[in-house]
């Protein structure tokens, strides 16, 4: 199995005001590929923090994060844009879709911008709205749709591309419990299919009781989460 992310002794402080502000502190953590992790935390606790420095968004205070055999701290920012292109999808909070394209259109920019070649576009569109759901809403534009249809694209787009790592930040939380059960199957049966990996932050207790990897931020550390302790 091929180790994907590699998390040694992080640290990450924010400057607040004259203040400095540890957030996390010696975070390690090892990710296999093929695997759909949940992280789980209370409000303030750095989920999306780091997410955003295993996703390059941003870098570590100290410490050292490895996506694949890279060391991300000491790539260019050319080079880490580079790989969140074309081996990571981001399923954030504002879900940068492309107000003036349509559904399908905002996916296959998405396939597009990730270098998967054409001939594969148009099997990967159906396949991922189908997998959401939004079929039938191709044609319309995010401002049509509500805040769970718009998440739906921006997961559909992330899904498309099957990358080695998605991020997503809460995907499941603007939906009813029925469609984010569809979405957790979904990610169960690429991450069983594809090479991909996934990492997602839920509050969703019944999400956590059926997924197999979880762990929890606490106190600015991570601890992984025993099946039969997590609720
Ligand atoms: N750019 C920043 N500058 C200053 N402080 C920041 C910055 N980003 C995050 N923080 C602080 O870091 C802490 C963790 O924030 P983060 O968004 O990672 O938490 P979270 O666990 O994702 O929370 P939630 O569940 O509410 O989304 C918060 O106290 C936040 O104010």
């Amino acid at each position: 199995m091929e180790t994907i992310i590699q998390v040694e002794n992080v640290v990450k402080s924010f400057n607040q005001g004259s203040k400095k502000v540890e957030v996390l502190e010696g975070i390690n953590l090892t990710v296999q590929e093929n695997q759909l992790i949940a992280l789980r935390g209370r409000s303030g606790s750095g989920k999306t923090t780091l997410l955003n420095l295993l996703g390059a968004l941003d870098k570590p205070t100290s410490g050292d994060i490895y996506f694949k055999d890279k060391h991300l701290n000491k790539l260019s920012e050319k080079q880490r844009s580079e790989i969140r292109r074309t081996e990571m999808g981001f399923v954030f909070q504002s879900y940068g879709l492309v107000p003036l394209m349509s559904v399908e259109e905002n996916v296959e920019f998405g396939l597009r911008i990730a270098g998967v070649p054409r001939s594969e576009w148009q099997e990967n569109i159906e396949e991922s709205l189908e997998l959401v759901g939004l079929t039938k809403r191709k044609k319309h534009r995010p401002f049509e749709l509500s805040g769970g249809e718009q998440q739906r694209v921006a997961i559909a787009r992330a899904v498309a591309v099957k990358p080695k790592l998605i991020l997503a930040d809460e995907p499941t939380a603007e939906l009813d419990s029925k469609m984010a059960f569809r979405i957790i199957h979904a990610f169960q049966e690429l991450v069983k299919r594809t090479s991909t990996t996934i990492i997602m932050t839920t509050h969703d207790p019944g999400i956590l009781e059926i997924l197999d990897h979880v762990y929890t931020l606490e106190d600015k550390k991570i601890a992984y989460q025993k099946k039969e302790n997590i609720i």
